[in-house]
């Protein structure tokens, strides 16, 4: 596969990755929501750690990636939970 190919396959990646990563942004809004109703913390540390363990198990050679990868997710999301709620992250 030319430099070009390989550059274009990543290019149909990045376009299939990004209606997830939106779709996962409006379910962290919503989870802000129902947060804010049940007043109920943003971080939910039980829950990111299970699913790490879940993504971890699946990744293959590439577990400290993916960890990374998530770890990425979580704080993006927190952070927009963060911006909606004006809440201290560390509650
Ligand atoms: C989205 C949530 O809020 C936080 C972010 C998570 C995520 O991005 O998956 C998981 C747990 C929480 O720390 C949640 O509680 O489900």
């Amino acid at each position: 596969m030319s430099l070009d190919d390989i550059r274009q396959k990543i290019n149909e990646i990045d376009a299939a990755l990004l209606p997830l990563f939106l779709d996962r942004l409006d379910c962290a809004r919503e989870v802000a929501a129902y947060k804010k109703a049940h007043q109920l913390p943003i971080l939910n540390r039980d829950r990111e750690e299970a699913i790490l363990a879940d993504m971890a198990d699946r990744a293959g050679r590439d577990q400290a990636a993916v960890r990374a990868f998530y770890e990425g997710l979580f704080a993006i999301s927190r952070q927009l939970q963060e911006d909606l709620l004006g809440e201290d992250p560390s509650c």
